[in-house]
């Protein structure tokens, strides 16, 4: 079965140049072409790192409004009109209902793509937006693009529900869940995985949960509690409150899993 990498570096201030040393691990995943989707809720404090890393930045509806407000108040020291204008998206899309007006005229004077699909009331902005990214030509491979969505965790139940069920309709893409506190992507059953754990950045908490289906057999290495042909699902066991004992966790499983970890504050000076 082929393997899949994944490594949150995208989280990393700064590319780390890596020292090539004889027990150094397989490297991490090819350099992958980032995409971002701004969701409406309070923007991580790193969002602007993720948004400079990104090659296409969508806000979903609200979202607008979220770096329209909150991205100068990342920059308190900086004029907010200067930080709009350096933080501006590339696409606004969704129905639409929840984009102030005067946030979409400031983005349409700029040029801004906004796109109203209120026709559709069967799949979510989230949906509308990964959608956009995969049908744009920012990457022949997709196996090589990353959807990073910030805002997509805390906050109302549906919304978070609805936001992983759009990690399991587009079970073939890479797509990062984030808020300020975890991230959450999904480890297709196509693949076995090898996770770069981020250790400056992510862990040690984390979890692996069967949300889609369950699993009859499931193994990892890497963690406080490994599974090893275990089974889980809802109502049996699931594994939340695990820790990262490794640099490197590996994962392999006959059902699509949810991969959690928690995100690292940063320390305050
Ligand atoms: N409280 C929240 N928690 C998690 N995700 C959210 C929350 N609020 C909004 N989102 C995400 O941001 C997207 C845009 O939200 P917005 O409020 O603009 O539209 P909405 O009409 O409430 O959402 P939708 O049209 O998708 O139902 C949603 O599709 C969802 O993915
Ligand atoms: C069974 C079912 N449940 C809920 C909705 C509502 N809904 C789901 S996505 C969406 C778009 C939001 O921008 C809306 C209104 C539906 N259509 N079908």
């Amino acid at each position: 079965m082929e393997v899949m990498c994944h490594a949150s570096s995208f989280l990393l201030p700064h590319p780390q140049p890596q020292e090539p040393r004889e027990d150094a691990p397989p490297p991490p995943p090819a350099a992958l072409t980032y995409a971002v989707i701004v969701l409406n809720q309070r923007l991580p404090r790193f969002a602007p790192l993720l948004w400079n890393r990104a090659q296409l930045r969508v806000c979903a509806d609200g979202g607008a409004n979220r770096v329209y407000d909150d991205m100068p108040k990342l920059f308190p020291d900086q004029d907010p009109q200067g930080v709009r204008l350096r933080y501006t998206p590339d696409v606004i899309k969704g129905d639409l209902d929840s984009i102030r007006d005067d946030v979409k005229d400031f983005y349409l004077n700029l040029g801004v793509r906004v796109v109203d699909e209120s026709h559709d009331q069967d799949t979510t902005d989230l949906h509308k937006c990964v959608a956009h990214v995969s049908n744009s030509a920012l990457v022949e491979d997709k196996s090589k693009l990353c959807i990073l969505v910030v805002g997509a965790l805390g906050g109302r139940f549906d919304h978070e529900i609805g936001n992983i069920n759009v990690l399991h309709r587009f079970s073939n893409l890479r797509i990062v869940l984030l808020s300020d506190d975890c991230l959450i992507h999904l480890l297709p059953k196509t693949h076995s995985h090898v996770i770069h754990v981020q250790q400056p950045v992510e862990g040690p908490h984390c979890g692996l949960i069967p949300i889609g289906a369950p699993s009859a057999c499931t193994s990892t290495t890497g963690l406080q509690w490994n599974l090893s042909d275990t089974a889980m699902s809802f109502g049996g066991l699931i594994s939340t409150s695990n820790v990262v004992k490794e640099d490197k966790v590996t994962v392999s499983s006959d059902a699509d899993l949810i991969w959690t970890i928690s995100i690292k504050k940063p320390i305050k000076e």
